[in-house]
């Protein structure tokens, strides 16, 4: 049955971070997106989040590359095509080359609005089962050791389940080696986002001695060849992050050994079509997966709860709740996080509400789409 597409609502916001975010690439503290509002010929509201940050140093994305995607390319194709499932739109952006998470965005409205046409949640229309799923944290680089020691102390007050460290050259072996000696029991992984070469893999070799969950993208963002290497080297399972923009990659990357652990984002791979298409490759081959994170705001957030509800997402994401961003998150409720666990929402969609006062107060400009 057709989508009887009505109207898309696009908004730019700009939300300050509670605390600056750093990572070997630097520092974010404004996060710019747009909040994409879908509406049908019912009435039913599907939403989106774009993910892409102000500048391309996670990917090559950006949030000027995401309007001009969606403006000049991606809404016009989707208002001169009729699309009656939420795999179709993957299909007809199948043209575009890359640009994940401009086609992920557009994607989620879409998938949120089929939920809700259907009355079911977005969780159990992807054929996610979890009630609750397990949830880590990510923490910044800190100024200090003494800062950072406390920081991953409040997040295991707060019963986070995992918590994930920024390394980068000169702040790795002996950074980890002392928070695993504060704390000998807890599941620790570190997150290079690409700052490391093959030259540095006796260093990297150190790391095999900390119990580490895993080393998130040590190398290049576009290598799989190196990590093989690599992986045949260290005994930290290798994550892979940056370089993976499809199942394609991910095929690829588990023939040639390049790692162990696959992080999913749903902007990286171009929406929740691909996200599922790998959890599904990833549960074939028994691939550990995880929902990786991009500071998103409580639409974003939401999608990755539902993605998350699916049978392979076998290890701690990084969705934390909406306090450790923001004052005041998009939706109603805000995401909760008890004992490192997030309920997944039974209401139909996404499963939370609009706060559209915080959205106003947040929004710059808004722009409105025929169908
Ligand atoms: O959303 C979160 O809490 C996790 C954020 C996070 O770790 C990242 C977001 C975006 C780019 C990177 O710095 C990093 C990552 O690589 O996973
Ligand atoms: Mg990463």
């Amino acid at each position: 049955m057709e989508l009887p597409l009505h109207k898309l609502v696009l908004r730019k916001l700009k939300m300050k971070l509670k605390n600056p975010f750093s990572t070997s690439y630097g520092t974010v503290q404004d996060k710019e997106f747009f909040l994409l509002e879908l509406i049908d010929r019912d009435g039913n509201r599907g939403y989106g989040e774009s993910v892409a940050f102000t500048t391309p140093w996670y990917t090559e994305e950006t949030v000027a590359t995401t309007f001009h995607m969606l403006e000049d390319i991606l809404i016009p194709t989707l208002q001169s095509n009729m699309v009656t499932h939420p795999d179709e739109v993957s299909e007809l952006f199948l043209p575009v080359k890359r640009n994940n998470m401009a086609k992920a965005a557009i994607e989620g409205a879409v998938w949120d609005l089929y939920a809700k046409r259907l009355d079911i949640p977005l969780a159990e229309a992807l054929g996610g089962e979890r009630k609750e799923i397990e949830v880590g944290i990510a923490i910044g680089i800190q100024p200090t050791m003494n800062q950072l020691l406390e920081k991953i102390q409040g997040a295991l007050d707060n019963g986070y389940k995992r918590i994930k460290l920024k390394i980068k050259p000169g702040l790795d072996v002996d950074l980890l080696s002392q928070v695993r000696s504060h704390f000998p029991a807890i599941s620790i992984m570190a997150d290079a986002n690409s700052a490391y070469t093959l030259g540095d893999i006796d260093r990297l070799k150190k790391l095999d001695d900390l119990n580490l969950l895993m080393i998130e993208q040590p190398l290049g963002h576009d290598d799989i060849i190196d990590h093989a290497k690599l992986q045949a080297a260290i005994q930290t399972p290798i994550c892979l992050d940056e370089s993976i923009h499809s199942v394609e990659d991910v095929r690829k990357a588990w023939e040639l050994g390049s790692c162990k652990v696959i992080n999913i984002k749903i902007g990286r791979v171009g929406g929740l079509t691909e996200a599922k298409r790998i959890h599904d490759f990833c549960y074939e081959h028994d691939i550990a997966v995880w929902c990786g994170g991009m500071l998103e705001a409580g639409v974003g957030r939401a999608h990755n709860i539902a993605l998350t509800s699916l049978p392979q997402f076998v290890l701690p994401g990084d969705t934390a709740g909406s306090s450790h961003y923001w004052e005041q998150d998009i939706i109603k409720p805000e995401v909760i996080v008890h004992d490192g666990i997030i309920k997944v929402p039974k209401k139909p969609g996404i499963g939370y509400d609009m706060n559209f006062e915080v959205i106003e107060k947040y929004t710059e400009w808004k722009k409105e789409y025929d169908f």
